[in-house]
């Protein structure tokens, strides 16, 4: 084995987009990891399903920048699921996984249609605005929970949630539903498909109900392309706990390691032609995406994302409403 090669700095990498052009770049010509130099520190970055299964597990810590353990997005949004470690996690996420049962975020379909008709009228929500009809939600549930032991969260606990919860579902679902306003503008004979699909389910509905998200044919893997073209959460990061070797490379302990997203989903290995627009490659019978480590918005194993179901129904709802008022080509 030998131990992980040091390569140069590339001189043209000095911001974000230069770092994921060169992690990009680098996966046409076949290579699963790369590992760049900010200053004395190695920042290696996996490309590939076979380099990152490993990564994906518990045991390797999230990364949370070199100066652990006090990092400003802890100051920011606490300890909350998305950055506690260990057996916090843990139980965390055993109490917090009932509120994302098919049941609750059945809940959650009105009042998407009525927050998606407000953000298309651009009318300000209106205090009090919202129906009064008793439904268990998130907060209830993080009120409510407890372990085997009878103990729930406590106020800081719960604070950290609420914030946590905050950031991840709110930044995240608005960049990918931008994107996917953007590239139905972009690629007019694919927006009449959605269009098409749309209005099947819908007819002359305006609302979008529980039964329609199941319906919608060709909406979820226009979605699904839009996540992986664009990748809205375009790289995670793992600090290993243990030495790894990942293509042939021994990495030590300690060392953070990026697993690249976007640049898996554009990896010629996993993809045909992969810089082209094409949710048809969701297909059932199209071998494209069949790998379920290339495909990874919302991550995989036990630490992906807990809202992906609330975040694709949001999306959905929104999105076949968007279509549904008027075509933009
Ligand atoms: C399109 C929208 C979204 C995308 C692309 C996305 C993506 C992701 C990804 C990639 C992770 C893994 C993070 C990591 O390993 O460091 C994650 C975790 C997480 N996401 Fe999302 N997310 C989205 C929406 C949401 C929503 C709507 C919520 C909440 C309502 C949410 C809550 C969380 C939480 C709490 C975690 C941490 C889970 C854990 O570690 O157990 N996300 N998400």
């Amino acid at each position: 084995l030998t131990t992980y090669r040091r390569y140069e700095l590339p001189t043209g990498v000095k911001n974000s987009k230069d770092y994921m052009n060169y992690a990009f770049d680098l996966t046409k010509t076949g290579s699963k990891v790369y590992c760049l130099w900010t200053g004395p520190l190695p920042v290696v970055g996996v490309t590939h399903p076979e380099t990152f299964k490993q990564l994906i597990g518990q045991e390797h810590r999230k990364a949370r920048g070199h100066n652990e353990p006090y990092t400003l997005i802890q100051e920011w949004i606490g300890e909350g699921l998305l950055v506690s470690g260990d057996r916090k996690w843990e139980r965390s996420r055993k109490l917090l996984t009932p509120a994302f049962h098919f049941n609750i975020l059945t809940g959650y379909i009105d009042v998407m249609n009525t927050v998606s008709d407000t953000f298309q009228k651009e009318h300000p929500l209106e205090v009090g605005q919202s129906d009064r009809k008793r439904r268990l939600d998130f907060l209830d549930i993080l009120l409510t929970a407890t372990d085997e032991h009878g103990r729930g969260l406590d106020r800081e606990e719960i604070q950290s949630e609420v914030d946590t919860f905050t950031f991840e579902g709110h930044d995240t679902t608005g960049s990918a539903l931008a994107w996917s306003i953007y590239a139905l503008g972009q690629n007019p004979k694919i927006q009449a498909k959605v269009y098409e699909d749309v209005t099947a389910v819908l007819g002359d509905k305006n609302h979008v109900d529980a039964t329609d998200l199941h319906d919608f044919k060709y909406l979820p893997k226009y979605i699904k392309e839009v996540m992986r073209y664009y990748s809205p959460v375009p790289l995670i990061a793992r600090k290993s706990a243990k030495t790894l070797v990942i293509d042939g490379y021994e990495v030590p302990p300690g060392t953070r390691v990026d697993i690249n997203i976007y640049a898996t989903h554009h990896n010629p290995a996993i993809w045909d032609t992969p810089e082209m627009f094409d949710p048809e490659r969701f297909d059932a019978d199209n071998k494209d995406g069949n790998d379920v480590f290339g495909f990874i918005p919302f991550s995989a194993g036990n630490r992906n994302c807990i809202g992906q179901v609330f975040a694709l129904n949001e999306i959905k709802i929104c999105l076949a409403k968007f279509v549904k008022r008027d075509s933009l080509s």
